[in-house]
């Protein structure tokens, strides 16, 4: 009896035993059978587009159902990159491109890209970009689209007027001045110096001047509030700014969790500055008085219930007046670093640009006019924006369905324009590696395609700062070399190897200043 009981127990725990096992393994299947399917659905996500070009009968490099074709970006660098497939498929006008998921079309041919910056610029009239901003940034020009970017860059066009910017002059002398100072020190204490920093500093400082009229001294106090702010702006976190990459819905994702791509706490803190800036002069009846572009910004400036035709919002206005911030300093300032590296590196460029300035300068520092008139120090520099253009690519979203010299692009299509495959294309520039500014003489000039060179874009949408960039490298290249001459040192590496991913040397741009015997 015993016997039995004991048997009857032992064949309960067994099932027992048994029915914990089958659904064990019931649970296990289900979350295999879950996870599979995510991983499929997760594999279809980012492999939709990869068919794209294919049936547009697009040539395009191998992909990969992750990178797409990043993992090439990531194995040669974007600079290296963008070379081999311009280079790899050269008798093509288009190639395609995949960034992660996302196809691009990547344009070759210097016609076209002639149609879709102006002539068909209707159907190309917004840039693509990875994520979109929170206000106070969120309404800048770069990112805007459509009517409401049109109606932007109206209004802030005339800011940019070469009769407004000539009255910037004297911000741009000033920062000069203290320019010279430093390198003065430098010259005294026979300092090596590494140009990009410098440069750096010198171009915060006249944004800061000509844009809020401030005086920030980051060539004196390079730890100031204002360029420690800039700089989180400008380097923004690099682990999430990955993930954006491949996947840009996540950006979403990131802003709601507390974690956005470009520090929120850096944009409030410059909103703060410019609305201070703001209540300080209304208070003080400085209106109109300063020459910067707040003062005009302010003036187009208008409650949104009065708003009329051309007038911005004040989150409209935040918005420009930091992208001035961002978009006008780190730019100028690889030209600038990068042109008097190559000026050191090559003394007979150099001796020509001083003849020049002496020329045409003077002694006292050159206003408006004669940097207009230095005409070789214009061509080192576009030589120099030639080599190491700030600008990788530029883009545009197709808008509409649009045929362009018989190829079709179709809407909501990304088009990339190779600028650094461009400028150091040999068919266009012989031995594209050589720094020689006598390529932009007007006789070279003329025979080659005027959309071989675009370190600005071109456009309606082009760069709205370049004037005032242009003016700012001259005024301060002029005012060094009338004084100073930078020369090789112990640091310098020459000829220079370009960072992969940004336009940055790679041993940085080592020089020293020598003062000039007149
Ligand atoms: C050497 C210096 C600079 C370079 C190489 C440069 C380059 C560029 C490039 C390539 C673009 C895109 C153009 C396109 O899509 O066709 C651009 C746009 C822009 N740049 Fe610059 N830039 C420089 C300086 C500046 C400065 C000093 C400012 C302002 C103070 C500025 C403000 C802007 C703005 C607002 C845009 C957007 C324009 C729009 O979408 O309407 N840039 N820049």
């Amino acid at each position: 009896m015993q016997c039995k009981q004991q048997i009857s127990q032992d064949s309960i725990k067994q099932s027992e035993n048994n029915y914990t096992l089958h659904t064990a393994m019931i649970t296990l299947a289900l979350i295999g059978t879950v996870v599979l399917l995510e991983v499929f659905a997760f594999y279809k996500y980012m492999t939709a587009n990869h068919g794209v070009f294919k049936k547009m009968g697009i040539e395009h490099p191998p992909t990969s159902w992750f990178f797409g074709n990043f993992n090439l970006a990531i194995k040669y660098g974007v600079f290296e990159a963008q070379k081999i497939f311009y280079n790899k498929y050269k008798d093509k006008k288009v190639y395609g491109w995949y960034d992660s998921r996302k196809p691009v079309m990547v344009v070759r041919d210097l016609d076209m890209i002639k149609d879709i910056f102006v002539k068909n610029f209707a159907s190309f009239t917004d840039r693509y970009t990875l994520f979109d901003f929170n206000p106070p940034f969120r309404d800048n020009l770069l990112n805007l689209r459509g009517e409401h970017w049109k109606h932007v860059r109206n209004i802030v066009t005339p800011t940019f007027s070469s009769g407004r910017i000539k009255k910037m002059t004297s911000h741009i002398h000033k920062n000069t001045k203290v320019f010279l100072e430093n390198i003065q020190q430098m010259y005294e204490t026979g300092q090596e110096v590494e140009l990009r920093d410098l440069s750096a500093a010198f171009t915060l400082d006249v944004i800061a001047s000509t844009g809020f009229g401030l005086e920030i001294n980051t060539l004196k106090n390079p730890k100031n509030k204002f360029a420690t702010e800039a700089q989180k702006v400008i380097n923004p976190n690099p682990v999430l700014f990955t993930f954006v990459l491949f996947i840009p819905e996540l950006s979403k994702f990131f802003s709601t969790l507390g974690f956005p791509i470009v520090p929120q706490k850096s944009m409030v803190y410059f909103a703060q500055v410019v609305d201070q800036i703001i209540e300080e002069r209304k208070r003080d009846g400085l209106n109109g008085k300063v020459n910067d572009f707040l003062d005009l910004l302010m003036n187009a400036e208008k409650e949104e219930e009065q708003m009329e035709q051309r007038e911005l919002t004040r989150s409209e206005l935040h918005a420009q007046a930091l992208l001035f911030i961002f978009a006008g300093f780190d730019t100028t300032a690889t030209v600038l670093s990068f042109t008097l590296f190559f000026l050191a590196m090559n003394p007979e460029v150099l001796k020509k640009a001083q003849q020049e300035v002496d020329a045409k300068c003077g002694q006292g520092l050159p206003n408006y006019d004669t940097a207009q008139a230095l005409t070789y120090l214009d061509m080192c520099i576009n030589e120099s924006i030639r080599v190491a253009s700030p600008a990788i690519f530029i883009n545009r979203r197709c808008v509409q369905d649009t045929y362009i010299q018989g190829i079709h692009i179709p809407k909501d299509m990304i088009i990339l324009i190779p600028i650094c495959a461009i400028h150091s294309d040999p068919e266009i520039y012989s031995d594209p590696d050589k720094f020689d500014p006598e390529r932009f003489n007007s006789e070279n000039k003329a025979t080659r395609h005027p959309y071989a060179h675009l370190p600005f874009g071109q456009g309606p949408r082009n760069c709205i700062g370049m004037r005032l960039a242009l003016l700012e490298l001259k005024i301060a290249l002029a005012a060094l070399l009338q004084k100073f001459s930078p020369v090789p040192c112990s640091k310098s590496v020459y000829p220079i190897k370009l960072s992969k991913v940004q336009p940055r040397a790679q041993d940085g741009l080592w020089v020293k200043f020598e003062q000039r015997m007149k």
